[in-house]
């Protein structure tokens, strides 16, 4: 409608930018498995799609755990949240190596922003180990490790969704 201002999304309300390269993803990834290697063994590693599928893979590696298993989770579409929709559970066989209630399983993601998936997750495999790799405030209390906390304002950007590209300078108008 004509003079409504038009819906922010996500990324456009957090304010704050916060790349992330390939390198530091790796470099926080094998940290987190610094921690988790202290916690478990685990039998199988579950990656929460899409995003968890980078760090799974490279947490499974460190760990040497080769039982690798997705749920498939939608919400934000692009950077506006919608209504979560579970588009492929976690398999049988995996719950049963977790005894039905996810003990000794491992759940991956590469981030908690509102706790929203984290937390549909969590209530399928109550006693699973969650871990990502960053956390905002209103996720932390689901997860069990993560690496770094960053804001509620800033929208992390991870360097399979973006790409490089000329910045103009600071004197002419760059933020
Ligand atoms: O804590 P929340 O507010 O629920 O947000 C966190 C989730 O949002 C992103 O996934 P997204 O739904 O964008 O899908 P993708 O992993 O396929 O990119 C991210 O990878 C987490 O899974
Ligand atoms: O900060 C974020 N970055 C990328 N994807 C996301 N999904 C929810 N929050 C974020
Ligand atoms: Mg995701």
């Amino acid at each position: 409608m004509a003079g409504e201002a038009p819906e922010l999304s996500a990324q456009e309300r957090a304010g704050k930018a916060f790349p992330v390269s390939w390198d530091q993803f790796h470099r926080d990834c094998r940290a987190l498995t610094w921690r988790l290697n202290e916690v478990g063994p685990f039998h199988a590693v579950i990656a929460i799609t899409r995003g968890g599928l980078v760090p799974a893979a490279i947490v499974a590696r460190e760990l040497g755990v080769r039982i690798i298993d997705t749920v498939c989770i939608a919400s934000y579409d692009h950077n506006k949240q919608g209504e979560l929709q579970v588009l492929k559970g976690i398999s049988e066989a995996t719950m049963a190596l977790g005894g039905g209630t996810g003990k000794g399983l491992l759940i991956v993601d590469d981030l908690v922003d509102t706790g929203k998936t984290g937390r549909m997750v969590r209530e399928m495999l109550p006693d699973a180990h969650f871990a990502t790799v960053y956390a905002k405030p209103m996720g932390r209390p689901l997860v069990d490790t993560f690496i770094t906390e960053v804001s509620q304002d800033t929208w992390i950007f991870f360097p399979w969704d973006t790409a490089l590209s000329y910045h103009p300078p600071l004197r002419d108008g760059a933020a």
